[in-house]
């Protein structure tokens, strides 16, 4: 009896958040570029090996995407944690985010942080706005990186249902340099890390020790995914963190942590929940001075930052 209940609950359950579905409109006289069968772009995949795109500059036509999701009406939450000296890199996020990031869409910008009085005053564009949220202070970077997933599921859980379609969560060390729009909405959304796109399986850091719940075996691995930006639609990116935070909860009651924190779990997480979308290493650079042959634009990157000078420890 118990269980039939169990199972009628976890079949049924209505879902909290509704992915709009409009179809893909266009209309009359909205003219752009000839698409073709036989000529795209070239030196790099746009498709896995699953069917999801993986968008690169040269795969998509921004005044097409943009006026056909412009009739959806939607608003994209957007999450960043700058704790202790990360306040600094708030103003340069911020304000080239305003000149780059879903230009004429609406914005909700979420910022997580122990220092309110040290969030930089910046003009947000039409539709884009900003609410700030206190959080406490933590000794180690790698708790304050890898915390984020238990306040994204909670924000996700709690308070977005009605207030935003899509959610994107981004490392505060960045700074936009190009064009970030509707090309990246997806169910679920992966960037390329930009140190190992060229990569085989093998030299990920992915987590190998079994004893981890982030554990991938040898032979097995799609791409390495970055942990510093991540999205898509509010029920996958709550699914994503919340099993994020209990494979990390479990590692902390066996006193192990993953190589590389919330990143190695959120690579175990899109190996076996494939990404309906990858975002190419456009979507984040390893910093605006280096280079790539197959990077004709960088659209978001690290910057440069002095790990012992802004870490609260080593
Ligand atoms: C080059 C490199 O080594 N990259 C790894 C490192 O990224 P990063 O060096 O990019 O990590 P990070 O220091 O940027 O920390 C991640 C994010 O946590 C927030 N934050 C962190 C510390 C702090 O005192 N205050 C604060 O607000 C902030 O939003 C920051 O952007 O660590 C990540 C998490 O494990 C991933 O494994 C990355 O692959
Ligand atoms: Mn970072």
């Amino acid at each position: 009896m118990v269980l039939n209940t169990l199972k009628f609950d976890s079949v049924f359950i209505r879902p909290k958040w509704k992915l709009k579905n409009f179809g893909l409109h266009s209309s009359p006289g909205i003219l752009y570029n000839q698409p073709s069968v036989l000529v795209g772009r070239t030196g790099v995949a746009s498709v896995t090996s699953w069917l999801a795109p993986i968008i690169w500059e040269g795969t998509f036509d921004a005044t097409l995407i943009d006026f056909i999701y412009k009739q959806q009406n939607l608003t994209i939450a957007t999450t960043v944690f700058a704790l202790g000296k990360y306040t600094r890199f708030l103003k340069d996020f911020l304000e080239s985010a305003e000149q780059h990031y879903f230009v004429g869409f609406r914005v909700h910008y979420y910022l997580f942080t122990d220092l309110p009085e040290e969030v930089p005053e910046v003009k947000m564009g039409e539709n884009h706005s900003l609410t700030v949220r206190k959080v406490p202070s933590l000794n180690r970077w790698q708790d304050i990186s890898m915390g984020r997933m238990e306040i994204l599921e909670k924000l996700i859980g709690n308070e977005l249902a009605n207030e935003a379609d899509y959610i994107f969560c981004l490392d505060v060390d960045t700074k936009f340099y190009g064009r970030w729009g509707v090309e990246t909405l997806g169910r679920l959304v992966g960037v390329i890390h930009p140190w190992f796109f060229d990569a085989l399986r093998n030299q990920f850091t992915y987590e190998r020790r079994p004893e981890s719940q982030a554990y991938i075996p040898a032979g097995e691995g799609d791409y390495y995914f970055t942990g510093a930006a991540f999205g898509g639609s509010l029920e996958d990116v709550h699914h994503l963190t919340k099993t994020c935070r209990e494979q990390m909860n479990i590692d902390a009651a066996n006193s192990i942590e993953a190589i590389w924190h919330e990143e190695s779990h959120l690579n175990k997480y899109f190996l076996y929940n494939k990404p309906s979308k990858v975002l190419s290493p456009e979507y984040l650079w390893r910093d605006i001075n280096a280079g790539a042959a197959q990077i004709k634009i960088i659209r978001f990157t690290h910057v440069s930052k002095n790990n012992a000078e802004v870490r609260p420890n080593p």
